[in-house]
């Protein structure tokens, strides 16, 4: 099957709140890879984790604030609009449907992501939708030995160029440019009553204080 427009980047998330690696990351791979734009699609009931104690909406929102002036990445908010845990291969079924069958779909997973992928939902249908984009992250490695690292290598490509010529189906690795930032770290500054500035774009920050979020004694996950 050969593929007829540029690719489609799909980023999922928690995005609890969404920082300068997710970001730094998206723009990255809008380049490198040469997609026509990045949806960053907030998870709305996770499968995988406590619900987060800020809502959806309010993780939307600073996805919203976030690629606000990059026409090249947008927050979709197809998880928010429709029922039960917000399963991955639910969203690219959706996007697939939405898209059309020859346009490449590229699923973007870092280390972190890889490292649980056997416990997803359906998760060897994923290739079916999407090519898989796996991202280095800092402080991950990728699983070297299991059902997940064999099923990757069997479908290891070398580089981009492979992701333009079909749809789905390739798994491609890449080392971006790494920020050691995490949601978690965030969270924690400002349970600590410690600012986060300069890891998560101004805008962010200043959603978080007007809704005062992440204030609490635990960390919001
Ligand atoms: N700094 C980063 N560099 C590369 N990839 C990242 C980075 N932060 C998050 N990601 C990837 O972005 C996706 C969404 O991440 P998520 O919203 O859970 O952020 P997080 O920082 O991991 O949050 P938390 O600390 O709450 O787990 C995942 O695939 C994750 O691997
Ligand atoms: O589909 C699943 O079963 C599934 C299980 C775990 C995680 N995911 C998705 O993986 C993405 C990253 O998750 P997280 O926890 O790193 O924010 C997010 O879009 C989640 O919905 C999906």
């Amino acid at each position: 099957m050969s593929a007829v427009a540029a690719p489609i980047g799909v980023l999922g998330g928690t995005f609890n709140p969404i920082h300068h690696g997710h970001l730094r990351s998206a723009l990255e791979l809008v380049e490198i890879l040469g997609l026509e734009q990045l949806r960053l699609i907030p998870c709305a009931r996770p499968p995988h984790r406590e619900a987060p104690d800020c809502s959806a909406e309010q993780r939307a929102a600073m996805v919203e604030l976030a690629v606000a002036g990059e026409p090249r990445l947008c927050c979709d908010r197809r998880e928010l609009e429709r029922e039960g845990l917000s399963y991955t291969v639910d969203t690219l079924a959706s996007l697939r449907s939405e898209w059309g069958a020859q346009r490449p779909l590229c699923l973007v997973l870092g280390y972190d992501a890889v490292a649980t992928l056997d416990s997803w939902h359906r998760w060897r249908e994923l290739l079916d939708y999407a090519h898989i984009v796996i991202i280095a992250r800092p402080g991950w490695e990728l699983p070297h030995v299991g059902s997940v690292a064999e099923w990757l290598s069997e479908h290891r490509v070398s580089g981009p160029e492979a992701l333009g010529k079909a749809p789905a189906g390739a798994v491609l690795s890449l080392a971006l440019r790494p920020l050691a930032i995490a949601s978690t770290d965030i969270r924690t500054l400002l349970a600590a009553g410690r600012s986060p500035r300069f890891l998560l774009p101004e805008p962010v920050l200043d959603y978080i204080e007007i809704h005062q979020l992440y204030r609490g004694t635990g960390n919001g996950a």
